[in-house]
């Protein structure tokens, strides 16, 4: 059965995506958007782009108090649009930098610090009551963003299948890099779950979602349908 058109039953309401590392967040959400119609907001992207601000001031990403004034005085700007990816710091695009191996190693100290999050959830939660429908994807929008939500999901897989898909994603293939891939995705998941504000984790009311032997095209069917039941189900409450 194909999707109705948005014309015909438009999706409204929120769809939360979070999860660890590299279990296809973006590249699903993207397409679960795209299917409902929806605008979408990659949050991830407004912590690295906080940190290219971090790094461009010569400040030491672990100093709480420096890097707190630092992102509070830079113009973080994101787009909410499915098919394109704009990022921007103080005017300027840093969509491409953002995803540099500096920038991976600095986020997750600049993310754990709380008066960061304070001002980029308030920015986000704007993002979002600016749109009908929405796709937003993250590590805190089902527990701490949007604890609202129409649909809230929580993706996984497996941390050697997650490499093997980021090393595609790069064409590496050398097992010593896949290794290291591996290392770097159980780093950032172990700090960003282990960080005292908004730890990664899932929402009690998520439905979790494992990848590991999905195809992305079929998270992406699985989740608009999740997404069309829920909608079904919040229009009879
Ligand atoms: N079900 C799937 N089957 C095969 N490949 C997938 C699947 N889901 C995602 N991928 C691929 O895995 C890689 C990582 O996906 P993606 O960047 O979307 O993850 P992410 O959760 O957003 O990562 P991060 O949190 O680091 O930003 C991409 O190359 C993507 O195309
Ligand atoms: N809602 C969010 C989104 C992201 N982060 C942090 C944790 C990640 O390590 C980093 C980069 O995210 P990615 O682009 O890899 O999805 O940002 C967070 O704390 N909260």
């Amino acid at each position: 059965m194909t999707d109705p058109t948005p014309e015909q039953h438009p999706f409204r309401g929120a769809v939360t995506l979070d999860g660890p590392s590299g279990t296809g967040k973006s590249s699903v959400g993207r397409g679960v958007a795209a299917r409902l119609g929806a605008s979408y907001l990659d949050t991830g992207a407004m912590y690295r782009a906080a940190t290219v601000a971090v790094l461009d001031a010569g400040i030491d990403p672990g100093d709480a108090e420096a890097v707190a004034r630092t992102v509070a005085a830079a113009r973080i700007e994101v787009g909410t649009e499915a098919g394109t990816e704009r990022v921007e710091v103080d005017g300027a695009d840093v969509a491409v930098r953002i995803r540099s191996a500096e920038v991976t190693r600095a986020v997750s100290a600049v993310s754990a610090v709380p008066a960061v999050r304070r001002q980029l959830v308030a920015q986000q939660r704007d993002l979002v009551g600016a749109a009908d429908a929405v796709v937003v994807e993250g590590r805190d929008i089902g527990t701490v963003v949007l604890p609202d939500a129409t649909l809230k999901v929580y993706l996984t897989a497996a941390p050697e299948v997650r490499a093997q898909r980021r090393a595609g994603q790069l064409g590496l293939t050398e097992a010593a890099q896949i290794d290291d891939l591996a290392a770097d995705l159980r780093r950032r998941d172990q700090y960003d779950s282990s960080r005292a504000d908004s730890p990664l984790r899932p929402a009690a009311d998520a439905v979790v979602v494992d990848s590991s032997e999905l195809s992305q095209q079929a998270v992406v069917d699985r989740i608009v349908a999740l997404a069309q039941a829920a909608l079904v189900t919040g229009d009879r409450t």
